[in-house]
């Protein structure tokens, strides 16, 4: 795709970069190591819950019509107290996923990202990815299936989830390659362990059962496993034995044989899990890395210079002192300039297979500016990387400097009430420009709010190409994007948010 696309950005980064400098991974702080559960209880892990999560929300999907799928509907209090999801890994799940939504991300989208990065972080082979899942509104029917259910209506619900039944055994396999069953939920199929050092007295599936392996399978085919629902004492509840030999264990045993088909078999099997979708959900392609990619570009405007903020990332590339990193760029005014990117750090994903390295828009302080004269402005980057031009094929990175906040924004005296100053270039001839305030609704999605920004009827000038747009606004609590309507139905929204405390500078008292 082609940079900037907010939507594709926010989801690539959020795919990409998951560990180190600039993670975009609201995740990554929670499975690494992959034995680490978000409370003092032994013997679960949070990539367990989350790639149960992310199963139990898709297996409400009715091939018959289209309905259910993986929607985030699991978030509803309704579902959750259903039996077919017994226990509390689904309201722990989500208190950490629904929070890390935004407006380019749904729940869904960070369910299925959730398990995703879990299961490449803990073993797992790499999986594809697309992003734009719709959230759902209100809860789907029931059609998780239960260990109680026999043979065939499991095969039966495996249909309707659109999986045929060799399909069925290798994603129990793939999934029950975590995690366990916990006596509290399943007591029936579990006893109390009475273990110090698994408090949760969970038995589990297989041996290694915080990283992805295939010891499900060797261990079933050599009879040595310990899976409650292979060889429970409870017959009732052995639903994996069931499922795994259904087809006279041919699959388990190919599984069993290599590591390598079992680990290929279920990355597909995942990737179709995690796009099981209702029909109406319009998923992107999958997404692939862009291989020099620009991050938290933004522009704001201190009188006559132009800060602009940003860097950029060279994926799969090792750190190297020796490579030179400059950046282009080029004006209004038709001229260009160029500087030499500073390194700013590492990052990595997808289970450590891939570094990326990162370089600064302000060689000497990472987190800091480049300054461009106001005038000229910036109207798209380029990269030269070791006297290699990258600017997408010739496009360029298109920067927006039309609208931006600006430094001139203050508190006026009493506290009560901010000024929000919006430069706007005066050659963009934006329609309208609004102040945009993000909320989440009562079913955590976001509300955005468009708060317009009236034109003045006598602008003032902060410099020759800038005019000043205000907006008096109670001084407490929110935090405001900028967003714009330019000619030709052009419609932008600013990736950086202000507030009178924070943000890229802090408001000082209005003089007048
Ligand atoms: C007939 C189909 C299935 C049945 C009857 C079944 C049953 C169960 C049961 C009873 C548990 C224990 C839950 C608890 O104690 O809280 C469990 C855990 C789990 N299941 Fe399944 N499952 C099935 C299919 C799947 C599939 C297809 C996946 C994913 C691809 C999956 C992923 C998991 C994971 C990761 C856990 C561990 C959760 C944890 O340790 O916190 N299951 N399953």
């Amino acid at each position: 795709y082609i940079w900037p696309s907010p939507q594709l950005d926010a989801l690539e980064a959020a795919r990409f970069d998951v560990f180190g400098i600039n993670s975009a991974s609201a995740f990554s702080g929670f499975i690494q190591p992959c034995d680490q559960f978000f409370s003092s209880f032994t013997g679960r892990s949070n990539a367990a819950d989350w790639i149960r999560t992310a199963y139990h929300d898709m297996a409400t999907f009715n091939s018959d019509d289209g309905t259910g799928g993986l929607d985030a509907s699991i978030r509803f209090a309704e579902e959750q107290a259903r039996p077919e999801n017994v226990g509390d890994g689904f309201a722990n799940t989500m208190q950490i996923i629904t929070g890390q939504s935004n407006r380019y991300i749904s729940i869904a989208d960070s369910i299925a990202l959730a398990a995703l990065i879990a299961i490449e972080n803990c073993g797992g082979p790499e999986i594809p990815f697309r992003g734009n899942r719709v959230d759902a509104i209100v809860p789907n029917s029931p059609g998780v299936p239960e260990p109680q259910q026999d043979i065939d209506a499991h095969i039966e619900s495996f249909r309707k989830q659109g999986f045929t039944k060799e399909e069925m055994i290798g994603l129990v396999a793939c999934g029950h390659s975590f995690g366990g069953v916990q006596h509290d939920a399943f007591p029936d199929t579990v006893p109390d362990l009475n273990d110090p050092d698994n408090t949760q007295s969970v038995q589990h599936f297989d041996t290694t059962f915080v990283t992805f392996d295939n010891n499900v399978a060797t261990e079933y085919i050599s009879g040595t496993t310990q899976n409650p629902l292979v060889s429970g004492h409870n017959d009732t509840t052995n639903s994996d034995k069931r499922i795994f030999m259904s087809d006279g264990n041919v699959t388990m045993r190919a599984f069993a044989d290599s590591p390598s088909v079992f680990a290929s078999t279920c990355s597909t099997l995942f990737a179709r899990m995690l796009d099981t979708v209702p029909k109406e959900t319009k998923l992107t392609e999958v997404i692939t890395p862009m291989p020099v990619k620009p991050r938290n570009v933004l522009l704001t405007l201190d009188n006559s210079t132009l800060r602009l903020f940003g860097k950029v990332r060279l994926w799969n590339t090792a750190p190297s002192t020796s490579r030179s990193v400059r950046l282009l760029y080029t004006t209004h005014l038709g001229t260009t300039g160029n500087v030499t990117l500073g390194d700013a750090g590492i990052s990595s994903s997808t289970g450590n297979k891939y570094t990326s390295s990162w370089y600064s828009f302000n060689a000497s302080f990472p987190f800091s500016f480049l300054g461009i004269d106001a005038v000229a402005g910036v109207t798209s980057l380029s990269f030269l990387i070791d006297g290699k031009l990258e600017n997408q094929g010739g496009l360029g990175y298109a920067v927006q400097d039309g609208v931006l906040f600006s430094s001139t924004s203050c508190t006026i005296p009493g506290g009560k009430t901010v000024r929000f100053d919006v430069a706007v270039r005066k050659t963009a001839s934006p329609i309208r420009v609004f102040l945009e305030n993000i909320d989440t609704d009562a079913l955590d999605m976001p509300l955005i709010t468009e708060i317009d920004v009236p034109r003045p009827a006598n602008p003032i000038s902060i410099n020759d190409a800038y005019e000043i747009w205000s907006l008096d606004l109670p001084a407490a609590g929110n935090s405001y994007g900028i967003g714009a309507e330019f000619p030709g139905g052009v419609k932008y929204s600013s990736e950086d948010l202000h507030h009178p405390s924070g943000g890229e500078f802090v408001f000082n008292t209005c003089s007048s």
